[in-house]
């Protein structure tokens, strides 16, 4: 099967990359150009934050969100956007999968978050009570196997919930690589992918397709290899279309 084709709405194509690749990329920013992951991490979670506030439109204000994050990379930018939703007045209720287990730096967005009047609760608090958003962000590129327990859960509730979905990086449960769904799988109304488009984000999977800028320079891509012109122009996300 050939890799799909990823387009801005200006006709640039961004390359599409494997979780190897992607990982490639991450330690060569991370390593020798930066930025850093405290800083990418920011801007994946100011960006998050955004689109979200995009995404409801007029009802912002009275909104109810919740955010499911877990302990790597993907929910840290998850915990961000809440803090960024929870400083502009927005009623957040932030849901770690597993609390005990968050890697450095998501564990440091966690320290900032607990300094605002957003809620954090555990899995096993989760009610039925309505939603207006979910973000997701409980695993990006590091997908492993099919989602355990309580990751598995929380999938299940976010699908069940009735709220539209707005996934960070990949639906949580999908394969970056091939697409493919070993267990359970977020279904998103939107997907906001960072830096470069993945190739298993098959648009079935990821409902309308996002690109946002984590502010990684064109060294990095060019060490890669990979042909790349800023897709951005003067904003920092752009919508993609999959041929
Ligand atoms: N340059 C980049 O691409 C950047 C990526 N970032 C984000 O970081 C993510 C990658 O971070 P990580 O490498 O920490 O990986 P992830 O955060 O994607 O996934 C790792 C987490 O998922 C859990 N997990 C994996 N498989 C599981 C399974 N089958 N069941 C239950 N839990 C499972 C692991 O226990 C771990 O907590 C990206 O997807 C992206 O969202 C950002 O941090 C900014 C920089
Ligand atoms: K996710």
């Amino acid at each position: 099967m050939s890799s799909p084709r990823f387009f801005t709405d200006a006709g640039i194509e961004v390359p599409a990359v494997t979780a190897a690749q992607m990982r490639e990329v991450d330690r060569i920013t991370t390593e020798e150009t930066g930025p850093n992951l405290f800083q990418m991490m920011e801007n994946a979670g100011r960006n998050l934050a955004l689109l979200a506030l995009a995404v409801l439109g007029e009802v912002w204000t009275s909104a109810r969100i919740v955010v499911l994050a877990g302990s790597g990379g993907n929910g840290g930018g998850g915990i961000c956007a809440a803090r960024h939703l929870v400083n502009r007045g927005i009623s957040v209720t932030l849901c770690i999968a597993e609390p005990g287990d968050l890697d450095e730096v998501p564990a440091f967005q966690r320290k900032i978050f607990r300094s605002t009047s957003g809620r954090e609760i555990t899995p096993t608090s989760l009610t039925v009570e309505p939603v207006d958003l979910v973000v997701d962000a409980l695993i990006g590129y590091g997908l492993r196997s099919a989602p355990r327990s309580p990751v598995s859960e929380l999938i299940r509730w976010a699908n069940g919930s009735g709220a539209p979905i707005l996934a960070l990086d990949i639906p949580s449960g999908l394969d970056a690589t091939t697409g493919g769904t070993p267990g359970d799988c977020i279904q998103p109304h939107w997907t906001m992918t960072l830096a470069l488009p993945k190739t298993g984000l098959l648009p079935q999977r990821t409902g309308q397709l996002f690109l946002a800028d984590i502010g990684i320079p064109e060294q990095t891509y060019r060490r890669m290899g990979l042909s790349y012109v800023n897709p951005f122009t003067k904003g920092f996300w752009v919508p993609l279309t999959c041929r």
